[in-house]
């Protein structure tokens, strides 16, 4: 069957002026498709698609003449699932859908991307980006399709009328619902309308795993356009292959700049992509693969992105454009090569996104930088130690949560069976964000050991005091805690231990000379109003403690909170001379 259709579509190719090069073949192979062999050693193999089998937008003119530049790509999706499933009497899409015919039956019934596995499946990707974003995903796909299909002339939407009712509840919607009604149809190939959600998912995948950008071939194009390519686009994908795309008078040539040996697969390369853009938008995984990375989305309040783009250019809040390798992704269209977009705030409106890479250690940069600069108390700067090494902590216990919650998720459903493939696509993507994870935190708890032995002579520890204020160890421990002698003494936590030695200092007034530093801040910091922890504080540990007073405890509280900061692997809290 797959044969058949391949076979047809390649001399239907060739005889409307597809050039191939000599000596390659076509083959089926299990899960991934239509394959393209060498059956000789072939230098620069070209490709050559002629501008008359490009499907591009102009083909919209004759089928759906009230399209909008805005949203040819979406109109695009239409008419191909309109090629695919209509079997319509119209004149028009007739002629393109015959003229098309080969090539549309050619195309996979189902792309593997998560957006259609089923409930079971879909349990695989718990807890993981995937997981977390596809129902929004699957959204705004819903909406792409209602708002288009609103505009389509001519169709009779009582037969969709259920579909579009998803409109309102569809986020509020059981997965298992959503899955049944529109998403199944595609796996089962029923019934399908082609203006019906189901056949516009379908070309939705068809487009994100294999359409092309239009301005290779057109530049006056939106940079978001994009076209399909008959047989170039059978070509898989390798991220070794050194291609070149160009155009001559309209057509499309795609170029291989290697010399490729006998029986070797003829690749193209769709950009230095990880597994979870692959996944998503292609179905597929490539197992150790290099350009793999873990995205991380940081939710900021506007007024905060709004300052931060002012006043701390330093931190280089990345955008979507920043990421090179999304340069042929037309999903959201708002990319721009424009620096200036990057002050505006609209690009930060989901998040601002950061890709821990799995070969580049200085991906995580930006991300201290960042959570340096949530974790700066009053006078403070992110560059300063205090801020950098609780950022630090906050991101590792960020990565250690994300590390926490993919690991050991047992799908629960068994109403539905899970496809081999995709068990193994979760099981590759899920292990190497794994591995990005745990190797990130293990470079921080690098950069945390160097930064402290670097750092020694401005922190402070309770070993330290221990060991240089012997007038505290001593006595002054001691009348904190009357009638205790000092094996019944328990300090619960080292910060405990810091707020305790403080207001003894402070009732004593016998700060040690190399400790004065701390006497200096404190007398600055009198009068600040009393917190509840500085209550609870007074009155677990020191109800019975005569003479203290509650103003210090509160002083004591604020100073350690303020200038220190907790190591999560020990839960070890040191205070620090930012100066
Ligand atoms: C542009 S098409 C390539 C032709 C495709 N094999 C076909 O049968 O039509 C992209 C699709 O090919 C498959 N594919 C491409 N590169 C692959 C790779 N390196 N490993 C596995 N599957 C791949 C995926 O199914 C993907 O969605």
């Amino acid at each position: 069957m797959e044969d058949t259709k391949l076979h047809s579509l390649i001399e239907w190719g060739k005889q409307n002026g597809i050039q191939l090069p000599d000596g390659v073949e076509f083959i089926h192979v299990k899960n991934k498709g239509f394959c393209c062999m060498t059956t000789k050693e072939i230098s620069n193999p070209i490709v050559n698609v002629p501008s008359n089998l490009i499907i591009s937008k102009r083909y919209l003119d004759e089928v759906f003449p009230n399209y909008n530049e805005n949203d040819s790509n979406s109109f695009l999706k239409v008419l191909v699932a309109r090629m695919r499933y209509a079997g319509d009497d119209d004149e028009a899409i007739k002629k393109i859908s015959e003229k098309f015919e080969p090539y549309i039956k050619a195309l996979p019934s189902v792309v593997d991307s998560p957006l259609v596995w089923n409930p079971t499946e879909f349990k695989l990707l718990d807890s993981t980006n995937i997981g977390n974003s596809i129902r929004e995903k699957l959204n705004i796909v819903f909406k792409e399709w209602f708002d288009t299909i609103q505009k389509v002339e001519g169709i009779d939407k009582t037969k969709i009328l259920s579909q579009l009712s998803y409109h309102e509840t569809i986020e509020e919607l059981d997965y298992e619902e959503i899955y049944e009604k529109l998403i199944l149809p595609i796996e089962t190939s029923s019934d399908i309308l082609w203006y019906s959600f189901p056949a516009f998912l379908w070309s939705h995948l068809i487009f994100t795993s294999r359409a092309f950008p239009e301005y290779i071939v057109n530049k006056t194009c939106k940079q978001n356009s994009v076209i399909l390519l008959p047989v170039l686009d059978l070509l898989n994908h390798d991220y070794d292959s050194v291609v070149e795309w160009s155009s001559d008078n309209g057509d499309f040539q795609y170029k291989n700049m290697n010399t490729i040996p006998a029986n070797t697969e003829l690749t193209n390369n769709y950009g230095r992509k990880g597994n979870e853009e692959l996944l998503s938008g292609y179905g597929f995984v490539i197992e150790n693969n290099i350009y793999d990375s873990v995205a991380l989305k940081i939710k900021l309040q506007d007024t905060l992105i709004t300052k931060i783009l002012k006043e701390e250019p330093m931190l280089q809040l990345p955008t979507i454009s920043n990421y090179t390798w999304f340069a042929f992704d037309y999903s959201n269209g708002n990319e721009s090569n424009n620096k200036e977009i990057a002050n505006d705030l609209s690009e930060y409106k989901d998040g601002v996104l950061f890709f821990i890479n799995k070969h580049t250690d200085a991906s995580l940069n930006p991300l201290l930088n960042l959570f340096s600069y949530l974790s700066i108390h009053k006078g403070e700067t992110w560059q300063d130690l205090r801020p950098q090494l609780e950022g630090l902590q906050n991101l590792r216990n960020a990565l250690e949560h994300k590390v926490i919650n993919m690991k050991d998720i047992e799908p629960s459903h068994s109403k539905y069976a899970i496809k081999t493939y995709r068990q193994y696509c979760s099981e590759i993507y899920k292990t190497s964000q794994l591995e990005i994870l745990k190797s990130s935190i293990s470079e921080l708890k690098h950069i945390e050991k160097s930064w402290i032995s670097e750092s020694k002579n401005k922190l402070l520890t309770m070993k330290k005091v221990m060991k240089s204020d012997n007038k505290f160890i001593d006595d002054e421990i001691a009348n904190l805690f009357p009638g205790k002698n000092q094996e019944e003494v328990v300090i619960e936590s080292s910060f405990d231990f810091f707020v305790l030695w403080i207001i003894s200092k402070l009732q004593n007034n016998s700060f040690i000379e190399k400790h004065k530093w701390i006497d200096e801040i404190l007398k600055i910091e009198q009068c600040l109003p009393i917190t509840e922890d500085a209550r609870d504080f007074f009155s677990i540990i020191l109800s019975n403690t005569p003479n203290v007073k509650l103003e210090n405890v509160n002083i004591a509280m604020n100073f350690v909170e303020s200038h220190s900061f907790t190591r999560i692997s020990s839960d070890e809290t040191m205070i620090v001379n930012n100066n």
